[in-house]
């Protein structure tokens, strides 16, 4: 059985939080991290207010993160082994190696239909404005913010990308970023656990 779950939401939402505590206790679970197909920096184009624009969806190599998240599902155990990540043999219960989980994470995930389409869940976190520009203010990305890149860029590309989302009515599941860090981990890990058990009964039963 296999598994794609989205963590999307805003910049600074606590995706890369929650992501890595979820893939350290889910079963033979790998992460792809949305950054990591960013284009390179020459390639990202200047904006008429001046701003690079970093938080747009050309921005990223979309088609490369789809591709990757497909060589997974071919071959999970594949995918696994060559990333590091312990594959646990099994019998086909929950944590066996017949169960598969990737975790997909960034700020732009359901923007892009290709993607979407091959998510079992997805998850956006969102908190608003003051806390988001309070968390981004103490973040060092490898090209640091010029000033009045959060009002006149970052939060305005976050608001657009949100609306066409809600537009095309993507099925996520909304989480309060201003949650604990503990009570965002125990929500979603127990829901994922849940949908599991769920496909694992389903086998079983031969539904
Ligand atoms: N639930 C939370 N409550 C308070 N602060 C959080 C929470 N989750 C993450 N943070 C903090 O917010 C900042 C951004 O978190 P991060 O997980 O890197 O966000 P993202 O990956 O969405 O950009 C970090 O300083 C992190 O420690
Ligand atoms: N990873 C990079 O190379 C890079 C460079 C400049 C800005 N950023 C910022 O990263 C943000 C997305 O990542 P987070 O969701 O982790 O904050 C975007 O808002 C973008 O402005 C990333």
């Amino acid at each position: 059985m296999k598994y794609i779950i989205g963590i999307g939401g805003v910049t600074n939402g606590g995706k890369t939080t929650l992501t890595n505590r979820l893939v350290k206790n889910l079963p033979n679970c790998c992460v792809v991290h949305q950054d990591d197909f960013y284009k390179p920096q020459d390639q990202i184009e200047v904006g008429e207010d001046g701003f690079k624009q970093w938080d747009v969806i050309t921005s990223i190599d979309t088609e490369a993160m789809v591709n990757t998240v497909k060589a997974w599902a071919e071959n999970p155990t594949k995918f696994a082994r060559s990333h590091g990540v312990h594959v646990s043999p099994g019998s086909g219960l929950v944590g066996s190696e017949d169960v598969h989980v990737l975790i997909v994470e960034g700020f732009l995930l359901y923007n892009y239909k290709p993607f979407i389409d091959l998510c079992t869940r997805k998850y956006y976190l969102a908190i608003p404005y003051d806390e988001c520009k309070r968390r981004r203010s103490t973040r060092s990305y490898t090209v640091p913010d010029p000033p009045g890149l959060f009002d006149g860029h970052v939060w305005p590309m976050y608001l657009k990308h949100r609306q066409q989302m809600e537009h095309n009515d993507v099925d996520v599941v909304w989480l309060d970023g201003l949650k604990t860090r503990d009570d965002l981990y125990n929500q979603v890990y127990e829901e994922i656990q849940n949908e599991l058990l769920n496909g694992q009964n389903q086998l079983l039963n031969g539904s």
